[in-house]
């Protein structure tokens, strides 16, 4: 490691502390001297990189770094999502956020990879719009309870709105040093993975097209207008769109899409209704949103489903996409490259102080009855490993705990490698271990596993398994390998 490299890791985890697992213990202590502040929002607490600081850190990306510079523009100029992609540790993540500390400006960063259901990235979120940090004091609890798409909008803007407020007011100076602008980036790391955990495959559109979303009220009154065109009972249609424009634009802004949704829920509205020129006030109006009220949600819905079908398609084709590579390992990947793909999805998931009760001396699963008749004691072990793997999502793990897994899913007579004789078993089992870390450098290299950088501390290099539990329990059915029973559960 060189010497630009060194401060930049420190850095980065000064930023990032409060999303890395390593960091709980400390950010508890952090709390109890400082709450966070608006510098918070600013990466690290070290001066701003210069531009040449900036591109010598990042040795080759000086054209990625020009151009993420350029697209973000002038200080608190809007822009447009950007979608950076690209091979596994190629240095985007530490592209991204060595220019924002070069540019100084306001941004929360979450990772779906610490992040792993709708819930927690909401919330992730909002915590550091928020300034809140979980800890001890608050029970681990965050600012906002959030699962739904349409609640995080609201929170989201509210929070935004704060912010925005919070950082002119300060005219960009806090106690810790100035920063630029009063615009906050929202940065999400990994994307790709919520694939895995949005089932209903509506975040992804979703996180897309939230830049449109929250700028509904700028074009809620250009929406007005044009709809309101040409509409024979104008008075009507206005006190109609008073109570659907609102819901509906969080779902799309699309004109044609509008007028399709729109067009049976006015009929609907129009249903009680005597006299079609009536200006419904007060409790007239009341009582046609009581009316109306049971069919806005399905309208909704249907808008939804017609806007999110184009991205299912694409999902879609991807996901078989992703099944046919599955598929591919059935005939392509040999036996102990499977064995070594679900040893490095167990280490990645399951906390490394239930290795022991995972595996018994023969290799195979531990006596569940057992584990259950230990008492109280081990019930709340089990919560403060529940608590910290919630926290942690897929952990990373050295090679000697990957391969002491492989060594025991693999040696237990029960799953044998291949059905051979004992003593071609023998010696596969001895080709096996001396070739296993050419595997696991195959696996790095097709991203099954990957490969972070060494433990400044334990100097050695630590893994995660980069795969879905689906495909882990494709992988192990392929084995007949029981993988449920090895795996810790809430
Ligand atoms: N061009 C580079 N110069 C210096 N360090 C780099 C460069 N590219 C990657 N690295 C280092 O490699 C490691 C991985 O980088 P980083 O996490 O930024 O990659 P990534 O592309 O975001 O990875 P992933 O695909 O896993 O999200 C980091 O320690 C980073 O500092």
């Amino acid at each position: 490691m060189n010497k630009v490299d060194s401060p930049q890791v420190t850095k980065r985890k000064t930023r990032l502390s409060s999303y890395t697992p390593n960091a709980i213990e400390s950010a508890t202590t952090t709390i109890k001297l400082q709450p966070l502040t608006l510098r918070d929002l600013v990466f690290g607490e070290e001066e701003p990189l210069t531009y040449d600081d900036l591109i010598s850190s990042l040795p080759g990306r000086r054209n990625q770094i020009f151009e993420l510079v350029r697209l973000l523009g002038p200080v608190d100029s809007p822009v447009s999502p950007i979608f950076v992609y690209g091979g596994a540790s190629t240095g985007k993540t530490s592209t991204i956020l060595q220019v924002f500390r070069h540019l100084n400006r306001p941004f929360v960063y979450s990772s779906c990879r610490t992040c792993y259901n709708a819930r927690q990235l909401f919330e992730n979120i909002l915590n550091q719009l928020l300034l809140h940090r979980k800890s001890e004091i608050n029970g681990y609890s965050s600012a906002k309870k959030c699962e739904k798409q349409a609640d995080f909008v609201n929170l989201l803007k509210e929070a935004l709105v704060g912010v925005v407020d919070s950082l002119k007011g300060n005219s960009g100076k806090s106690s810790g040093g100035s920063f630029n602008g009063s615009m906050v980036y929202l940065i999400f790391d990994s994307l790709e993975l919520v694939r895995d955990w949005d089932k209903s495959s509506t975040i992804l559109p979703f996180l897309f097209k939230l830049h449109d979303i929250l700028k509904v009220p700028d074009v809620e009154d250009a929406l007005r207008q044009i709809l309101m065109r040409n509409q024979p009972n104008p008075k009507l249609y206005s006190a109609f769109l008073d109570l659907v424009l609102k819901p509906f634009c969080r779902v799309t802004r699309k004109l044609d899409e509008l007028s399709a949704g729109l067009s049976p829920l006015f009929k609907k509205f129009c249903e009680p209704l005597d006299d079609l020129e009536v200006n419904p006030v007060g409790e007239n109006k009341r009582k046609l949103l009581n009316c109306l009220q049971p069919h806005i949600a399905p309208a909704i819905n249907e808008i939804l489903r017609v806007t999110t079908m184009s991205s299912q398609v694409n999902m879609k084709k991807k996901k078989s996409g992703a099944s046919d590579s599955i598929d591919e390992i059935e005939f392509h990947m040999s036996t102990s490259a499977k064995y070594l793909v679900i040893s490095a999805f167990l280490a990645s998931r399951n906390p490394a102080t239930l290795d022991a009760s995972f595996f018994d001396s023969t290799g195979g699963p531990a006596n569940q009855k057992k584990k259950r008749k230990s008492s109280e004691k081990s019930k709340e072990l089990k919560e403060a490993l529940e608590e910290e793997q919630f926290m942690k999502g897929p952990g990373t793990f050295p090679l000697e705990r990957l391969l002491a897994i492989f060594q025991c899913i693999t040696s237990g007579s029960e799953y044998p490698l291949e059905e051979e004789d004992e003593e071609e078993e023998e010696e596969e089992d001895k080709s096996l271990m001396s070739d296993i870390l050419l595997q696991v450098s195959s696996l790095c290299s097709a991203n099954f596993i990957s490969k972070g950088g060494s433990c400044p501390l334990e100097g050695s290099t630590r893994y995660r398994s980069t795969i879905s539990e689906d495909l882990a329990l494709k992988v192990a059915k392929s084995l007949k390998f029981p993988l449920a029973k090895y795996l810790y559960r809430k």
